[in-house]
C-alpha cells in the first residue's frame, strides 16, 4: 500500500525557488501545498493563543563572568602579575549575553531560536532551563516543576552510552523502573547500535559527535514534557535521523507541550515550529510567524 507522502514546508520553499531542479510538483500542487500549510499553521497558533503559558521570560539578563580574564596570557601569568600588583582576587571579565529578552511560550508551540552565531539562543535556553542565574530585575518563570532536558544537557563523557540513558531519565524525573522500561525505546530510536552494536557499553567519549546528539536527543524525546529543548540536534544527525527527530518533535508539539529548538537550519525550523524568535547580539529582532521570521533573518544574513 502507497504510503501517504508527508510534504515539509521547506521541501514546497525548495520548490517555489526552483532550488531543488527537479521536483514532482506542479505549480499549483505547490500554490495548494502552500496554502494549506499556512491554513495549518494559522489555525495552531490561533489555538496556541488561548493556550495557558508554559515559559514567561520577563526582562531576562544574563551576564556571564569570566574569572581572571585579562591578566595576561594564562593563569601563571596571571597570577604572577596578580601578586606583583597584590591584587587579591583576579579580574573579572563580563560578558553580557542576555539583554532585556522578554516572551510568553504556550502550551501546544514549537518556537525556533535563530540568529548568528554568539547571539545568545543557547545562553536563553540554559536560563529556561534553570541553568542560568539571571540578573536582579528579570526572571523565567516555568509552569511546574521545570524537569527540562534539553539536547544541550550535558551527558557523562566517562560513563557509558547505557549509564547515560538510565542517569539522564532520572535527571527527567522518571522512576528507576520507568527508566527501565524506557532503556530500550531510547536506544531503538537513537539507531546508535546500527553504527556499532557495541555503542551502548562504550563511554559517551567514544561516540562521534553526531552519535551523541542522536542519544541525547532520543533521551529528551523519549518522555512527554512540558517544555522541551533542542539545541542543534537537527543539523547533526544523518538524513534520516534528522527526519525521524522532526516527527518526534511535531508529535511531542501535538501532545501540547511547548517545543524550543536551536537550529542554524531554517529548513529544519521552518518544518517544526510555528513561530520563530531572531535574537541579535543579545536581544529580540523579531519575534512572529516562523516563515516571516526566517524569511527576514535569510534576506538579512545574505547582505553580510
Ligand atoms: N560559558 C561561557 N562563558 C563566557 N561567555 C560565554 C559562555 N557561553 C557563551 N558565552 C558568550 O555568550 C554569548 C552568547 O553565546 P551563546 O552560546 O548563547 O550564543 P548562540 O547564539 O547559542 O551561538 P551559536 O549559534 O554559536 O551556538 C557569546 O558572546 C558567547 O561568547
Amino acid at each position: 500500500m502507497a504510503e501517504k507522502q508527508t510534504i515539509l514546508p521547506s521541501q514546497v520553499l525548495r520548490a517555489v525557488q526552483g532550488i531543488d531542479g527537479e521536483h514532482a510538483i506542479s505549480d499549483e500542487e505547490i500554490a495548494a501545498l502552500r496554502a494549506q500549510i499556512l491554513e495549518e499553521r494559522a489555525k495552531r497558533r490561533a489555538e496556541a493563543a488561548t493556550n495557558p503559558p508554559t515559559v514567561v521570560v520577563d526582562n531576562l539578563n544574563i551576564i556571564y563572568r569570566i574569572h581572571g580574564a585579562g591578566t595576561g596570557r594564562g593563569s601563571a601569568t596571571g597570577a604572577l602579575s596578580r601578586i606583583v600588583s597584590r591584587r587579591t582576587s583576579p579580574t573579572v571579565r563580563e560578558v553580557h549575553a542576555v539583554r532585556g529578552i522578554s516572551f510568553v511560550a504556550r502550551r501546544g508551540e514549537s518556537i525556533g531560536l535563530i540568529g548568528r552565531n554568539g547571539s545568545g539562543k543557547s545562553t536563553t535556553l540554559a536560563a529556561i532551563a534553570g541553568l542560568l542565574p539571571p540578573e536582579r530585575g528579570g526572571g523565567v518563570y516555568t509552569d511546574g516543576q521545570p524537569s527540562l532536558l534539553g539536547i544541550n544537557a550535558a551527558l557523562m563523557p566517562d560513563l557509558t552510552g547505557e549509564r547515560n540513558v538510565i542517569v539522564g531519565c532520572l535527571a527527567m524525573g522518571m522512576s528507576r523502573a520507568q527508566a527501565k522500561a524506557s532503556y530500550q525505546g531510547i536506544v531503538d530510536f537513537s539507531r546508535i547500535e546500527d553504527t556499532n552494536p557495541h555503542a551502548m557499553s562504550l563511554p559517551m567519549k567514544a561516540y562521534s559527535s553526531g552519535m551523541a546528539a542522536r542519544l541525547r536527543f532520543s533521551i529528551a524525546a523519549s518522555r512527554e514534557q512540558d517544555v522541551l529543548m533542542i539545541d542543534e540536534a537537527l543539523a547533526t544527525g544523518d538524513a534520516k535521523f534528522q527526519k525521524q527527530s522532526e516527527e518526534r518533535i511535531r508529535e511531542l508539539r501535538a501532545s501540547a507541550g511547548t517545543v524550543f529548538v536551536v537550529s542554524h537550519s531554517m529548513g529544519a525550523i521552518r518544518d517544526t515550529c510555528d513561530r520563530a524568535i531572531w535574537i541579535e547580539a543579545g536581544r529580540i529582532l523579531m519575534d512572529g510567524d516562523v516563515d516571516e521570521v526566517a524569511d527576514a533573518y535569510e534576506q538579512w544574513s545574505k547582505q553580510g
